[in-house]
């Protein structure tokens, strides 16, 4: 049994290392590692380890899912189209977690949340598979009432809410109207029942108002980390993110 999940902490941080098979994959070496990376950032504070099996390969690769999943002492967050081939690939590995993301090859990053209103049927398909393993699923949504209402009647018991336009905005107002926009939507997945996460685009100056969001359990974060890390190094960057998320918690909690 490698699922030593604490109850502990108020809030979680998944470390993303999706980019450090990019940079593996830039000079086609065997390094960074991932498997290296997932196991340092477990040490230095790590919730859970998060990864991207794009279906064109691009970062992650088939074979680093299936040496990572058993050497885990958190739990692995396995990021999956919803495709039968991506589907049945993540019952043959039984991460503790599948968290559903919409792809397009074209796009350089998860431009949106999965619109479960269109996919209903596929998307309640998929859960069922999943959970049929043992899987929980997550749904990676945009903050849309009308997509938490779906995802929750799709039988989905967690989501992760995209905040990708939050961290895109381009001046203060944007970011508060999008701050808010997330702030409704943990709100009304919580009404629903559901655990809600939140990531995409969060770095070191702004997860802190997301951070601050009591009711989230546990954000994504991917990216930033890898590129402050090459300047701090890879555990003082996962340290410094966990700090900021649980000082900004705390602080939102002391409000
Ligand atoms: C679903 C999501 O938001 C992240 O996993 C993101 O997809 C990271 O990987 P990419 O940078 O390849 O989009
Ligand atoms: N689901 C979001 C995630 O895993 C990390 O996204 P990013 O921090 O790399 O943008």
């Amino acid at each position: 049994m490698s699922y030593l999940q604490p109850a502990s902490t108020i809030i979680d941080l998944g470390i993303n290392i999706d980019h450090v098979a990019t940079l593996r994959n830039a000079r086609g070496t065997v390094y960074p590692d991932p498997l290296q990376a997932a196991l340092l950032a477990e040490e230095a504070g790590a919730d859970a380890i998060t990864l991207h099996l794009r279906e064109d390969r691009r970062h992650i690769k088939d074979a680093d899912v299936e040496v990572i999943r058993p050497k885990l002492l958190t739990r692995m967050n396995l990021e999956s189209a919803v495709t039968t081939e991506m589907v049945d690939f993540a019952c043959r590995i039984k991460p503790q977690d599948v968290c559903l993301v919409p792809e397009r090859r074209e796009e350089v990053t998860t431009e949106g949340g999965l619109d479960i209103v269109k996919y209903f049927d596929v998307v309640a398909a998929a859960i069922r598979q999943l959970q049929a393993e043992g899987i929980r699923v997550s749904l990676f949504i945009d903050a849309d009432a009308e997509q938490i209402q779906a995802a929750a009647e799709a039988g989905a018991p967690v989501i992760e809410l995209h905040t990708g336009r939050y961290a895109d905005a381009h001046d203060a107002a944007q970011q508060q109207a999008e701050l808010e926009r997330v702030q409704r939507g943990v709100a009304e997945g919580i009404a629903r029942g559901l655990k809600v996460n939140a990531g995409h685009g969060l770095h070191y100056t702004n997860v802190q108002a997301v951070a601050a969001i009591p009711d989230i359990s546990e954000l994504n974060i991917g990216h930033a980390i890898v590129a402050h890390a090459v300047f701090v190094g890879w555990q003082n960057a996962v340290r410094e993110m966990k700090a900021i998320m649980i000082a900004a918690r705390l602080a939102g909690m002391r409000k």
